[in-house]
């Protein structure tokens, strides 16, 4: 699978880092204190919205000042023990780590609080308090209450959102390095829809980009969405369907607040429809049908499978056409279809309540549930029916909308001309049983 983009061009010295001109000199008068052998701070913490280059900096920041970078996650909760051994280790100079010169990131600091790890924030604390090496740590929101003892031990500085020119020269730099003819009114629109995030915007733009060879404002305004926002049923097809990365069929299927069953129902409405050959066809089925296992199984064994069926339906179904291996691989454009089993649901309803209070009229005299009745006793029922309408429609004081269903259930059974028998005359000593038989 090809790099992503902002990981192929991101920026390698504090130099190519745009736009983040204050936060840079705060960071390499911290470094140098450090070098100087007195430091100001053990730690700084990077703040600021995803993707304005908080990663990159720290990593900008290692290479120009030749450390080594030793990197982890800190939302991750495996990492505690990681970060309680780092701790013990930071304490002591060179000698474990080995070489002299490292720099010490821990990433994603604000994913801590939700995560409750109670113990975290203190592990990091004593990190900072004993290390020999320079920390970084970066957050998106700081301003969480339970990171407090973090603010006051750190020293702050924030990165701003990226403002147009320095995310245009990001993305044209990426356009020419890629040999790709980029209409500048299409990245103007891809940069307006990506809030000052040069990550979304670089993901935008390759998205367009590949296999096209070229952006046009058309092409942007049909793929390229606003951050943030959710997609809608017919967004969320054409990402999984238009996917040419994991990620992207990944993404569409995760950015819909659409409830997942229904999705499914979306995309099996729409596979044939999108899909032309057979074989590619049944992969999508096959991927489609694994998903709702996954999704039976998480409900059943654990949510942590259900991260399977977002795989199986996002990029499952996406590369189940061979057709996307080729570079000239264009996707049809199709008018997707509402899911035909909604439209059906909605038409029935009326029919559908009817039976419902059908079921629990008779239920009720017969003491059995509502499954029991539509399944054991159903057709028992339309058998007495035929012979006892009156009778019953009485007794059960059925409503019109009531008597047509037990119509059209009747009709189902039309072949079979099953009466009632009349009950036997009661012998005495004979227990008195009721049957019907089939009437040839
Ligand atoms: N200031 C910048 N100059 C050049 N490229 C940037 C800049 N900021 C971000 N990028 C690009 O965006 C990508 C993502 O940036 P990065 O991972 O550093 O963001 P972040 O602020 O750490 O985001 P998050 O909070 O989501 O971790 C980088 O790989 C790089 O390609």
């Amino acid at each position: 699978m090809p790099l992503q983009w902002f990981l192929k061009y991101r920026p390698k010295t504090l130099n190519e880092v745009e736009n983040e001109e204050d936060a840079k000199k705060e960071l390499v008068e911290w470094i140098e204190s450090w070098l100087k052998g007195k430091p100001n701070y053990k730690a700084v913490l990077l703040y600021g919205p995803p993707g304005v280059g908080k990663t990159t900096l720290a990593e900008a920041l290692a290479r120009d000042y030749k450390l080594e970078l030793f990197e982890m996650n800190a939302s991750d909760s495996r990492n505690l023990n990681d970060i309680r051994t780092m701790a013990e280790r930071a304490s002591i100079t060179g000698t474990i780590f080995g070489i002299k010169g490292k720099l010490i990131l821990l990433d994603e600091v604000d994913g801590l609080n939700a995560r409750a790890d109670a113990g975290a924030i203190e592990a990091i604390l004593e990190l900072i308090n004993k290390t020999k090496y320079p920390i970084i740590l970066t957050a998106n929101d700081p301003w969480d209450p339970s990171l407090r003892p973090l603010r006051n031990a750190v020293k702050m500085i924030e990165l701003k959102r990226l403002t147009k020119y320095p995310l245009k020269r990001i993305l044209k730099k990426i356009c020419e390095a890629e040999k790709i003819t980029c209409e500048d009114e299409a990245l103007d629109f891809i940069i307006e829809q990506s809030e000052g995030d040069a990550r979304y915007a670089i993901n935008m733009l390759q998205g367009v980009a590949e296999g096209y060879g070229r952006v046009t404002l058309d092409m942007a305004k049909n793929l390229v969405r606003r951050k943030d926002r959710e997609l809608d049923p017919f967004e969320a097809l054409r990402g999984v369907f238009w996917a040419k990365y994991y990620w992207q069929a990944k993404s569409a299927v995760t950015d819909t607040q659409i409830d997942y069953e229904l999705l499914m129902r979306w995309l099996d409405e729409n596979i044939p429809l999108q899909y032309d050959n057979l074989e590619d066809v049944w992969r999508a089925y096959d991927a489609l049908s694994r998903a709702s296992l996954f999704l039976t199984r998480s409900k059943l064994v654990g949510w942590d499978l259900l991260s399977y069926t977002f795989d199986l339906m996002g990029p499952g179904i996406a590369f189940a056409s061979l057709e996307k291996k080729k570079p000239t691989y264009k996707a049809k454009w199709v008018k997707y279809q509402f899911p035909q089993y909604i439209q059906q649901l909605a038409k029935t309803k009326e029919i559908r309540d009817a039976l419902d209070t059908l079921l629990r009229k008779i239920g009720q005299v017969i003491h059995a549930s509502k499954d029991k009745t539509l399944n054991d006793f159903l057709p028992t029922f339309i058998i007495y029916y035929r012979k006892y309408q009156e009778k019953l429609d009485k007794e059960l004081e059925l409503t019109e909308k009531e008597k047509e269903v037990i119509k059209l259930i009747s009709s189902f059974y039309e072949g079979s001309k099953a009466e009632i028998e009349e009950p036997e005359k009661k012998e005495p000593g004979k227990r008195r049983t009721t049957s019907y038989r089939r009437k040839s």
